[in-house]
């Protein structure tokens, strides 16, 4: 019973293979039958200074905090050390704010300040928290592994606090409903309510789960709230909000990726006038394959249209096998004489490319904060890491070489966060007009910024933490999670030399006629 005490003497009596206790943090373990069974094997639970002794610092070299929260290893716990309290805590996924330095973004470490985050921004953020800790990391940790998408009580329990509505951003589609359990006002919520729920997703570490829980609706839902007919908007929008059925955004090809103008997805009206036949194929399409809709991407006479396609006869959809989980539902799309009806168009016939850049800049953006915070959780594994695990009698953090890499991941991270802000309070007072003119440049460039400095702390992080840095269970699993999935983020949304070419050219577009040096 975990009630009872024990002084380190009589716990020390417990030393050998017969009759073997061990003391983690304050807390009494008996481990005699539990070797056998050890992943770790029988014999290092015999060596020199654990049997009946204190392996605090020998289990935390080897063993993340989360595997004595497991149910069948907790049981292992027959007391406490007598007037002794546990001094070691997980400080992520808890519902709290870390006190790890880096670990959180500014505005939330304590004793600093921002401009741009109110009272409300705060108490949002906590109750998000909360949310994501007790609902939302369990399982996406437990759908990365079985690869089965998110749960649908998760989906539902998502859309109860109206997070699907609130990921789509500031806008009418938010009035009358009752957000986070009513601390925002739909007409109160802005980029930064976003940007915290964006953020806070992202620290369950788990990418293809992040992609999973609605981000074909993150994508694939604004071209139909923005530029779909009134009645098309009312048969789909509410469902899709409220999790029963699900939507994505379908425009990529295995001929075209970010040349929008190279898809070959054809669609050619009927004689009549009064439908699409759509023929062609879709590729990387995110949640596709559990998907009811598809807001998909066409050649038609005029050029460019977008058109919604309901999952009927004619579209199949399989799974595409990718480097992060099955969680996403990652398809392919093949679509064979699908009729649709010209109701269904999204916007103007020949007008998808304004659709689809209107939508673009909010997408990549949303990309920046999840890289930002991923980038952060990184950090933090990393502080941690070095901070407990000694290499040659010493910590890791007292070798300057790995200080280095540190300092190198954390000056990025602070600056991709810090530049994400400022564009963050740029949207928040724009119009959506300006903020298409004048952001496009800067949001193409914080993406194709962030990604490439990703990629670079990815590298570095599986340095620091060796061959943990490339297994997926025990110590290092965020970062080999972290570092097989970061090409994601570099390719979603416009890879990242098409996004640098996009600023550049923006600024050129802007640059005085007279100007010289
Ligand atoms: C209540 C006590 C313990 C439990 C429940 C436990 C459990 C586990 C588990 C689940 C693993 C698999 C890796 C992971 O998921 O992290 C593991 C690995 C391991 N454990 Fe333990 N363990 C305990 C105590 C110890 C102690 C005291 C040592 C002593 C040095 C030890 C040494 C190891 C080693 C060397 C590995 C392999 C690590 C690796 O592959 O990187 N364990 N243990």
């Amino acid at each position: 019973m975990a009630s009872k005490t024990f002084t380190r003497e009589e716990v020390a009596a417990h030393n050998t293979e017969g009759d073997l206790w061990i003391i983690i943090d304050s807390k009494v373990y008996d481990v005699t039958r539990f070797r056998g069974m050890h992943p770790g094997g029988a014999s290092v639970l015999l060596e020199e200074g654990i049997p009946g002794q204190d392996a605090t610092e020998a289990f935390f070299s080897l063993h993340r905090y989360e595997v004595l929260e497991r149910p069948q290893y907790k049981r292992l716990q027959v007391g406490v050390l007598k007037g002794e309290e546990p001094q070691c805590y997980a400080t992520s996924n808890n519902g709290e704010i870390s006190n790890v330095p880096y670990a959180e973004p500014s505005w939330l470490a304590e004793g600093y300040h921002s401009p741009y985050y109110t009272d409300n921004h705060r108490r949002f953020q906590k109750a998000v928290r909360k949310f994501v800790d007790e609902y939302i990391y369990p399982d996406a940790q437990a759908r990365e592994l079985d690869g089965k998408r998110p749960s649908q009580s998760v989906i539902d329990k998502m859309a109860e606090v109206e997070l699907h509505a609130m990921r789509m951003g500031p806008g009418k589609h938010l009035k009358g409903r009752t957000l986070m359990g009513g601390i925002v006002k739909p007409e109160e919520f802005d980029y930064f309510h976003e940007l915290i729920i964006t953020q806070e997703l992202c620290r369950c570490g788990a990418r293809g789960y992040g992609d999973g829980i609605n981000s074909g609706c993150v994508i694939g839902l604004p071209p139909v709230l923005n530029f779909g007919s009134p009645e098309l908007q009312a048969r789909i929008v509410p469902e899709v909000l409220a999790g029963k059925k699900f939507i994505c955004l379908a425009v990529s090809e295995a001929h075209a990726g970010s040349d929008v103008f190279g898809l070959q997805t054809t669609a050619t009206k009927t004689e009549d006038g009064k439908h699409w036949i759509i023929n062609g194929t879709k590729k990387w399409i995110t949640n596709g394959t559990f998907s009811d809709y598809f807001t998909v991407g066409c050649k038609t006479e005029d050029g460019f249209t977008v058109i919604l396609v309901e999952r009927q006869e004619g579209v199949e959809t399989k799974p595409i096998k990718t480097a992060y989980s099955s969680a996403a539902g990652t398809a392919y799309v093949t679509l064979d004489n699908v009729k649709v009806p010209v109701e269904n168009t999204l916007g103007e016939e020949g007008g998808g490319i304004f659709v689809m850049l209107s939508n673009f800049n909010h997408e990549r953006w949303v990309m920046c904060c999840t890289s930002a915070r991923s980038q952060r959780l990184v950090v933090d594994e990393c502080m941690k890491w070095t901070h407990q695990r000694k290499a040659f009698g010493k910590p890791l953090n007292s070798q300057a070489v790995v200080r280095a890499k540190l300092a190198g991941m954390i000056a990025r991270t602070e600056s991709i966060q810090n530049w994400l802000e400022n564009i963050t309070y740029q949207m928040c007072n724009m119009s959506y007009r300006e903020q298409a003119n004048k952001l496009a440049g800067p949001i193409a460039f914080l993406k194709m910024y962030s990604t490439r400095c990703s990629q670079i702390t990815a590298t570095d992080s599986v340095q620091i933490f060796g061959g943990r840095g490339i297994t997926q269970t025990g110590m290092g699993r965020f970062i080999e999670h972290y570092h097989r999935t970061v090409p994601f983020d570099a390719l979603l949304g416009g890879a990242e030399d098409v996004l640098a070419d996009l600023g550049v050219r923006q600024a050129m577009r802007g640059m005085p006629k007279n100007a010289r040096l």
